[in-house]
């Protein structure tokens, strides 16, 4: 029995935490500021030295483009708030009772709310004593995934009763998530008013230099691309997006790509986003809207932009295979 003086215990669970990047609170200029500031302050994202880049970012990028950012969200903003929250939380949910009894599944982001140290906390308050921390990032770059573990480990640094931890390993080849997006692309093509000439994959871009410096995320992202392409059998073409600063970054860019498309004789196209575990900004603004503006003016005449595998029932499949498989020893359904 439990002396009077011994701090409450509670039962021994397991915590499953899916993670995604973040995104501003509202769409508007203050809130899509704060969200920058943190997010373009991780030297994982940007890697300069603070005293070269703190002055660039606070004197010209946090005075300009929260305001055309907030206007890009301002277009993709739900009723129940940004789409890579809202989705994020929707993928959670349900998965809730996919791990049997014991095991509890929350979500939290990188930047902004809620965060990672606060909802780990939470969940150790929980009885959580272990944790399957998962960036749903399929392709692994350190920008992404190597910065959300940081931060679930910086979490457990403050803690006396640790967690155990385990992290998600990417997932780029990984048959259940090439599956999943087989099965996504298949679906949404049926439902299209025509039949696209090629399929575009666009993932979110990176420097050059980080591929340089061996960074495995340009491979990873490749790979996907090549596997979905024998998958579906079929013309596929990869682009890299979102490109941001003056750096060289992986090519080909995908409005480069769009534009010279109708010029090559593409003239119907669908683009797909495999490396979005949630449509969001990236995906519903500036593919769906923007990249459908490039492709049309260039002579283009049908583009479709696919849904990435979002809550749908192959995507949240997927995401159980994968989460399983690491909760192997941990959870008795596992
Ligand atoms: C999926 C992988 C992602 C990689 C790799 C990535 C790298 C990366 N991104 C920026 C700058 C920005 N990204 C922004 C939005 C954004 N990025 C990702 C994912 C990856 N980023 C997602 C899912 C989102 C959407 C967030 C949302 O709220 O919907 C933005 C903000 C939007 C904007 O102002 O354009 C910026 C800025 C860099 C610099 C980078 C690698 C170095
Ligand atoms: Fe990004
Ligand atoms: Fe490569």
């Amino acid at each position: 029995m439990k002396p009077e003086d011994h701090p409450d215990i509670p039962a021994s669970k397991i915590g499953v935490l899916l993670t995604n990047l973040g995104t501003p609170d509202a769409p508007e200029a203050g809130a899509v500021r704060r969200y920058l500031a943190e997010f373009l302050s991780d030297r994982r994202v940007v890697e300069l030295p603070a005293i070269a880049w703190q002055p660039i970012l606070r004197g010209i990028i946090l005075r300009t483009r929260p305001a055309k950012s907030a206007e890009a969200y301002k277009q993709v903003w739900r009723e129940d708030g940004s789409p890579l929250a809202a989705i994020t939380r929707a993928q959670a949910l349900a998965l809730k009772n996919a791990f049997g009894p014991g095991v509890m599944v929350d979500w939290a982001m990188r930047y902004g709310r809620p965060a990672i140290a606060e909802r780990i906390a939470a969940m150790k308050a929980a009885g959580c004593e272990r944790i399957l921390f998962a960036p749903l990032y399929p392709q692994y770059c350190a920008a992404t995934t190597a910065t959300a573990n940081d931060a679930a480990f910086a979490a457990l640094a403050a803690m006396r009763w640790q967690p155990a931890l385990r992290t998600l390993p990417p997932y780029h080849d990984d048959p259940a998530y090439i599956d999943a997006l087989k099965q996504s692309v298949e679906a949404s093509l049926a439902v299209l008013d025509f039949e696209p000439d090629t399929i575009l994959a666009s993932f979110h871009g990176m420097p050059q230099r980080t591929l340089e410096l061996g960074d495995p995320y340009h491979c990873h992202c490749q790979k996907t691309a090549r596997l979905l392409r024998d998958a579906l059998g079929r013309d596929l073409e990869i682009a890299f997006q979102s490109r941001f600063g003056r750096a060289k970054w992986l090519g080909p860019a995908t409005d480069t790509v769009l534009a010279a498309m109708p010029g090559r004789g593409i003239r119907k196209v669908a683009v797909v986003t495999p490396g979005f575990s949630a449509d969001c900004v990236e995906t519903l603004e500036e593919i769906a809207i923007r990249g459908r503006e490039t492709f049309i003016e260039s002579g283009g005449t049908h583009f479709a932009a696919l849904p990435c595998l979002n809550a749908d029932k192959g995507g949240v499949e997927m995401l159980r295979t994968i989460l399983m498989r690491e909760l192997a020893g941990w959870a008795s359904d596992a």
